[in-house]
């Protein structure tokens, strides 16, 4: 009999493959996770890593000691104390403030050697998509979700579309991997990849760095992505080598690489959208308005809305502009900033830092930061940061008036004290410009390193080329700075495995009990009938739903208040606005209506839902969701129903006029008042759960012998990934299992 012919299959198609655990007959499969970033109790502790990073402060930790005694902000210092006793109550590796691992969690997982090729790799956090930097699938979830995941180290995916996007021939001179990502993001917008994985290929990522690469996938989420990513090849094996997590050297590591090596598109696998760029055609690129698709060349100017045509858009390009203080058809040249914040999990690695210094270099040696500009750099991880001190980048930026702060995610959200005040104009080599993102009324430009340097020494943005003219700005191998150090020289730090908690029986064959229900309120969604609120904005994200300060609760409600915060409250009095969710009949509205698409685009936060669900809302209906968004509003008993633009139009006309809407999802309808029905569709299971209140965990958990089934199969194929591979005797990098237990309210 002749072999089946084997499909041509894509990078992503493999490592999916790889990790079905069950495929259930709707289309959507239960995936096996193979490590997360991170309740109840946890099924695979050497499977998981934690630390802390939004919320601390970035001031210096030589006088460290606790964080009950070192985090001034109460709310702060509690979400840090509570994730300090769970993992010591579920005994989960945790590189804590006083640890010179910690850092931005996308940093340290690379930085370990805990990202692997071909794994899947989740947490609850839009930036996982960094990981796939590594030829892995990585994504972010919300807390739901992530629950699922630590009970059961499996989710329920449906697969996503393929989407490559082929960057081929010569990056122009100043020109870094971040301004291919934004140059990628504008050209596809942020909802060009919404429901596909993008794999991104050609000379331009062959050419790339690890660190280079990161920085691309990290930005995937903004481009809507599910994930990011890039074949794993000899300059992924070589920055793997040696770290700390990754497989031993030795008969561990050549299996690991010869697998590693299988894991590439295959000629021929089909791709279900192409996107090709010249890299001739990106230039040091740089943001204008409140979303990262909205960017121009350094060398471009502000542009004008009255050129745009569909309404909406128009309307959001005038916010935008207004939010930012800027005038249509002013240079990009001619913006004065008053802050520079060179960090992030975009661009907080050792290659960015010196790139950056690179350009203070060329600046001359007496340059310094002009007196009207504050410019702060806040390294990606701790290790990073010693490792910026022993090469003497540090000396450069302290010496030319630079702030040195310690490892956090810091101005990137300010969900600690390093924030913009309202006005302040900053760039920044963060991810995302949404409005109030670095503080309330905050202005950002989004840019790479090197432009961020060129920008802190001159005090408006500026075009790296004045600085570095002739010389190649990109993360290749640099001569310019004093030394460059291997960082292995500084993962020193021994690593054993979790500590086994106390009362765990846990290995392959069981699964955790006491799973399931937890969430707040009901998971049912039948049919729903009443007062819609309209709404007329493309591109609403969840910032904007909900911002940062709220994100420090531990609990899932109480957050009615805190919805579209900066649009219902005014920030100089305190008092109610007259925004549409806070005049009746709207602030009874069980539904609001978006006539713009991408709704709840940006971060993973759960809280997003939970506020929206606090408020009383329960269905939202628009053109387009972020996936993650759909996600996290339906583990809350939510409906994301999709209409075309048009549907939402008449829709949002009824809501003006006051009229009942009905959304009846046993016969996925919407109907209007005057008897039009308008027909929208819903994944099935999801559709199958909504109507049931049906809790995935305990569905899950019914299919824990094909877990257990997977799980062995892992083990004889992919050895490498049972527990911290690489481990070393010596200093245990976790807490210990003793403390009281501490349960969240989710
Ligand atoms: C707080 C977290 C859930 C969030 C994210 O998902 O991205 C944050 O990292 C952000 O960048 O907004
Ligand atoms: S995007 Fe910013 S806030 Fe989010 S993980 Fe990265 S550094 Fe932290």
């Amino acid at each position: 009999m002749p072999a089946p012919v084997v499909k041509p299959r894509t990078l992503y198609d493999k490592i999916w493959d790889d990790h079905v655990v069950y495929q259930q007959e709707d289309g959507s499969a239960l995936l096996y996770i193979d490590s997360r970033n991170a309740g109840r109790q946890v099924r695979r502790t050497d499977c998981t890593l934690s630390t802390v990073d939004h919320n601390i402060p970035t001031l210096s930790r030589k006088n460290y000691t606790s964080i009950k005694t070192f985090v001034e902000e109460p709310e702060s210092r509690i979400q840090c104390m509570t994730l300090e006793d769970n993992v010591k109550e579920f005994g989960v590796t945790y590189f804590g403030m006083g640890d010179r691992r910690q850092g931005i969690v996308h940093i340290i997982g690379p930085e370990q050697g805990f990202t692997l090729p071909g794994i899947t790799c989740v947490c609850g956090d839009s930036h996982t998509s960094t990981h796939g930097a590594f030829g892995a699938l990585a994504f972010g979830i919300g807390t739901s979700e992530v629950e699922h995941v630590l009970a059961t180290q499996t989710l329920l995916q449906r697969k996503s579309k393929n989407m490559r996007i082929t960057v081929d021939g010569n990056l122009s001179e100043g020109v870094s991997s971040k301004d291919v990502i934004l140059h990628i993001i504008g050209v596809i917008g942020t909802a060009g990849g919404t429901g596909s994985v993008i794999e991104y290929a050609g000379s331009v990522f062959r050419n790339f760095s690890m660190e280079a690469r990161m920085s691309v996938c990290n930005m995937s989420i903004e481009a809507g992505a599910r994930a990011g990513m890039i074949a794993p090849d000899e300059t992924t094996f070589a920055y793997l080598k040696g770290r700390p997590l990754a497989p031993a050297e030795g008969e561990s590591w050549d299996r690991a690489i010869e697998f590693w090596r299988t894991l590439k598109s295959d000629e021929g696998a089909k791709f279900d959208v192409e996107v090709n760029i010249k890299a001739e055609d990106i230039a040091p690129t740089v943001s204008w308005g409140t979303s990262p698709q909205d960017v121009v060349p350094i060398t471009g100017i502000v542009p004008d809305p009255t050129k745009i045509t569909d309404p909406t858009k128009r309307a959001s390009m005038e916010r935008s502009l207004n939010y930012m203080g800027l005038t249509p058809g002013t240079r990009m040249e001619d913006i004065k900033v008053d802050k520079v914040f060179l960090g992030s999990c975009t661009n907080g690695r050792i290659e960015d830092l010196r790139s950056a210094a690179k350009v203070i270099l060329a600046a001359g040696p007496n340059a310094k930061v002009p007196e009207s500009v504050v410019a702060m750099v806040v390294p990606g991880s701790t290790l990073v940061r010693q490792q910026a001190e022993a090469e003497g980048l540090s000396a450069i930026f302290i010496r030319a008036g630079w702030d040195w702060r310690e490892a956090g995610c810091s101005m990137c959200l300010g969900m600690n004290p390093d924030q913009l005040s309202p006005k302040e104009r900053c760039a920044s080599t963060s991810n995302r410009n949404f409005e109030g993102r670095q503080g309330a009324g905050g202005r950002t430009h989004l840019l790479s390193p090197a432009m961020a340097a060129a920008t802190a020494m001159s005090g408006k943005l500026t075009d790296v080329r004045k600085f570095v003219g002739g010389k190649d700005t990109t993360y290749t191998t640099d001569t310019i700075l004093t030394k460059q150090l291997n960082p292995l020289e500084f993962l020193t730090d021994k690593v054993l495995p979790p500590p086994i908690p106390e009362g765990w029986k846990g290995g392959s064959s069981s699964v955790p009990s006491g799973a399931g229900g937890s969430q707040a309120g009901s998971r049912t969604f039948t049919v729903l009938k009443g007062i819609a609120a309209p709404l007329d904005m493309e591109n609403i994200d969840t910032d904007m739903i909900v911002p940062k300060q709220f994100l420090k609760t531990i609990k899932r409600t109480g957050l009615k208040d805190a919805l579209f915060y900066a649009f219902r409250w005014d920030p100089a009095t305190g008092a109610e606005t007259d925004f549409i969710l806070n005049r009746a009949p709207y602030n009874k509205a069980c539904i609001l209506v978006c006539t713009g698409a991408n709704f709840g685009c940006g971060s993973s936060r759960e809280h997003a839902p939970w506020s929206l669900k606090d408020f009383g809302i329960q269905c939202i209906i628009a053109p387009s969701f972020a996936e993650i968004f759909m996600t996290n509003t339906m583990q809350n008993g939510m409906l994301p129903c999709v209409l075309s633009r048009e549907e939402c139009k008449v829709l949002y006309e009824d809501a003006l006029s006051h009229k009942d809407i009905e959304v009846d999802l046993e016969k996925q309808e919407v109907r209007r008042e005057n008897g039009q029905i308008m027909k929208f569709t819903l994944d099935p299971f999801r559709r199958h759960c909504l109507l049931n209140g049906l809790d995935d965990i305990a569905l899950t958990l019914q299919k824990s012998d094909a877990i257990s089934a997977f799980e062995k199969r892992r083990t004889e194929e992919w050895p490498w990934l049972d527990g911290f591979a690489n481990v070393k005797e010596g200093k245990v990098g976790v807490a210990d299992t003793s403390g009281k237990k501490t349960k969240f309210d989710w």
